[in-house]
């Protein structure tokens, strides 16, 4: 193997590429990888239902994580397969107490554990306030619904997620990036869409009225399209948070599953990094919808890959994943989807970027094709071979039957 990476790495230098540069970057980059993959976003308040929302994970494969232990079980098994040191992405619902206290009553203790947890294992954590699977948000209306005593009620959930973000941050020595989305939409057509967005945003300018450190937690917003049940409005939609985390100097979280099917999201990225200072993205992989299926090492993946590398944004990009597969193995469907964003990113990071844009720059487009695609033919595997080999996780056949194995162990769970 040690020879393919050797042959591989001397192709790169022809191109002017080299690879002990990119599998640095690479190794640099970490990925918050999603705590509600391993549950079907099932959370563990033991008062919920089902999520709500308009999301939903569907499929029945046996061994659903279902309880903090097992989670962090299954979650330590993917992060062992997985080359790096990566994050943890938690939802308020997942904490981790003998306890029930209600959404607003939710303390930095009920979430200790977890940080002891993250430290003990070298990983970083993100946090989201958990706007669904809740009576108070049945509606499908919260932080901009009419009622102020549950807008207000919501607006103390955020207010305490954010604390707690903040704690989680210090505790750690790195900042968690605090996401909000809240599924607040209409079914049928509106006819105050302008009052449900004023109240949206009264509500936000409330729960981030008190500056915390950001050396402990950033604020993001998620936009979404639509969702099953609010087809036809969504209050925070792409253009009011754009418009949103610009005005606040906050976090823009872009999730691939929110725009319509043919939009271009990573053609999005250069556009709104010249209006807001950082990014975060949820990789997930729309079906017609968003479905959320477990992200592939698809076009869409690449181009997302390439221009966070080509339009120099990895410094200020926080990569998240949010997709939940239960059809399939939850622990493969980490792996599988962690990994390949890597795979993307290392593709983009093997890719003669100053002669593609110096073809560019000089109007070459011939050069610019030419290149594209005889790129295509260089041998990524054996760098992604050398990456996994070096951090001593499997590829191929022996990752394959370590999924096996480890899916053969959850499987009894009932
Ligand atoms: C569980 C997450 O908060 C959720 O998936 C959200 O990020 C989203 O994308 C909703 O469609
Ligand atoms: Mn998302």
């Amino acid at each position: 193997m040690a020879h393919a990476y050797d042959s591989a790495r001397q192709q790169f230098a022809d191109w002017g590429v080299d690879t002990e540069a990119a599998l640095a970057a690479l190794a640099a980059i970490p990925i918050s990888m999603h705590c509600w993959q391993g549950d079907d976003v099932k959370g563990f308040e033991r008062k919920s239902g089902t999520a709500g929302g308009g999301i939903q994970a569907t499929g029945n494969h046996p061994g659903r994580a279902r309880n903090v232990a097992e989670l962090r079980a299954d979650m330590e098994f993917a992060y062992a397969q997985i080359p790096g040191k990566h994050r943890l992405n938690l939802h308020a619902f997942y904490m981790d107490t003998d306890e029930s206290p209600d959404r607003d009553a939710i303390e930095y203790r009920h979430f200790a554990p977890w940080v002891e947890w993250a430290k003990s294992r070298g990983l970083g954590l993100d946090f989201n306030p958990t706007f669904f699977a809740h009576p108070k948000a049945d509606d499908n209306l919260t932080l901009s619904h009419p009622d102020a005593g549950i807008r207000d009620f919501w607006v103390e959930h955020g207010k305490r997620s954010r604390e707690i973000a903040a704690q989680m941050g210090a505790a750690l020595g790195s900042p968690v990036v605090n996401n909000v989305w809240v599924p607040d939409g209409s079914k049928d057509t509106p006819v105050d869409r302008m009052a449900a967005r004023r109240r949206l945003e009264a509500s936000l300018d409330a729960m981030m009225a008190t500056p915390l450190p950001k050396t402990q937690m950033r604020d993001a917003v998620e936009s979404k399209l639509f969702g099953i049940g609010v087809e036809s409005c969504t209050v925070g939609s792409h253009e009011f948070y754009l418009g949103y985390a610009i005005r606040r100097g906050i976090i823009l979280c872009l999730d691939m599953g929110h725009f319509h099917p043919t939009e271009n999201v990573a053609d999005k990225l250069s556009s709104v990094a010249l209006s807001v200072d950082e990014l975060l993205l949820h990789v997930s992989r729309p079906v017609r919808w968003d479905s959320d299926h477990v992200v592939l090492l698809n076009d869409d993946l690449l181009a997302m890959a390439q221009e966070l590398v080509f339009a120099d944004l990895l410094g200020r990009t926080h990569i998240g994943l949010d997709f939940f597969d239960a059809t399939i193995s939850r622990t493969a469907a980490w792996v599988i989807g962690t990994r390949n964003m890597q795979k993307a990113l290392l593709r983009a990071l093997l890719l003669p970027q100053a002669r593609l844009k110096a073809a560019e720059e000089a109007l070459d487009y011939t050069t610019r094709l030419i290149l594209t695609e005889e790129a295509k033919d260089l041998p990524f595997a054996a760098v992604w071979e050398e990456f996994c080999a070096r951090a001593d996780v499997p590829t191929g056949a022996a990752l394959l039957a370590r999924l096996a194995t480890y899916q053969t162990s959850v499987a009894q769970r009932g």
